[in-house]
């Protein structure tokens, strides 16, 4: 049989994982996975624990969780030179890169993926010593996602980070960047947010990068220049469409290399996959078809 390493994060979403594993356990044993499990502690530990998978030979691993979950367990294959493949059960609050590749939330059906064996290969981002799946960014609202209470999200689900968001709105400030490519600066101003992304899917809006593919060895970057509350406002709403990469006050790029610097004494933070992800200046890179994935 071959081995899977189920790393299941027990506070994800609501905090229905721990209770499904008995139906998780069958339904991989039946696909002929010999699967033992791990249940995450706190932060770090899902990539401390990809780690020690990874060191100790099985063929695969599960991450059984959120965004969050997901990102952690990827920082810890990223980097190793032979990785296995990756499974994916969503069980969090946004599932943003699991609704990106056509996993549904639903155990039963994201555990029959796995079962079924199809795979393919997606790329990943390194941001300076770090990976993402999904998405960097930097900026207004990026600081929302580690700024929701756990609780707040087991209660209210997607529903907890727009009401932060709102809360959020009145305290909105551009920040200072420069961005380039290999061979030519972007821009160098005030701009609201930056966000690279791997996925189309982020934050909740299925849209934000139109053009973003998992597997075409490019990451998609989309920045919002310096605007008031009502643009910003007005162009989250047309996000939701996909219809806000025609306006000028936004910038729509890809590119597999992104440096980003802000000037002496301004400290922007970078969140990765939902997770703190350390302060700029930062260099980022699209590694192609780096991790290996079980898609539908
Ligand atoms: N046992 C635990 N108790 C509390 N927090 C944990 C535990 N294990 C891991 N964590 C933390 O949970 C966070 C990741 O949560 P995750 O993203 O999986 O769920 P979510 O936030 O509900 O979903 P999403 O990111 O999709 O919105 C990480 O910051 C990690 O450090």
């Amino acid at each position: 049989m071959k081995r899977a390493r189920l790393i299941y994060n027990p506070s994800s979403g609501r905090e229905i994982v721990r209770r499904r594993l008995p139906d998780i356990l069958e339904l991989l044993e039946s696909a002929g996975y010999e699967t033992s499990c791990y249940a995450t502690k706190g932060e770090d530990d899902a990539t401390e624990e990809a780690e020690r998978a990874v060191k100790r030979g099985f063929d695969v691993i599960i991450a059984a969780g959120g965004d969050g979950t997901i990102y952690e367990v990827v920082n810890g294959m990223a980097g190793k030179p032979a990785r296995p493949a990756l499974g994916i059960i969503p069980c969090g609050t946004s599932n943003d890169f699991a609704r990106a590749l056509g996993i549904p939330k639903s155990i039963t059906r994201s555990c029959k993926i796995i079962a079924a064996g199809k795979r393919k290969r997606v790329d990943v981002g390194r941001i300076n010593d770090r990976y993402f799946i999904n998405i960097a960014g930097g900026g207004s609202l990026t600081n929302l996602t580690y700024e929701v209470p756990s609780k707040l999200k087991t209660l209210l689900g997607q529903l907890a980070y727009y009401v932060k968001g709102l809360e959020k709105l009145p305290s909105l400030h551009p920040i200072r960047v420069k961005l380039e490519t290999r061979d030519r600066v972007l821009l160098d101003e005030e701009i609201m947010i930056f966000l690279i992304t791997n996925s189309h899917s982020v934050g909740g809006f299925d849209r934000l990068a139109p053009n973003a593919d998992l597997s075409d060895g490019k990451l998609d970057l989309i920045v919002v220049k310096k605007v008031g509350l009502g643009d910003f406002i007005r162009l989250a709403t047309q996000a939701v469409r996909g219809e806000h990469v025609k306006d000028p006050n936004l910038l729509y790029f890809q590119t597999d290399y992104i440096k980003a610097t802000s000037p002496a004494g301004e400290t922007v933070q970078l969140n990765l996959d939902g997770e703190l992800g350390g302060v700029l200046p930062c260099v980022c890179e699209a590694l192609p078809g780096h991790l290996e994935l079980f898609v539908p």
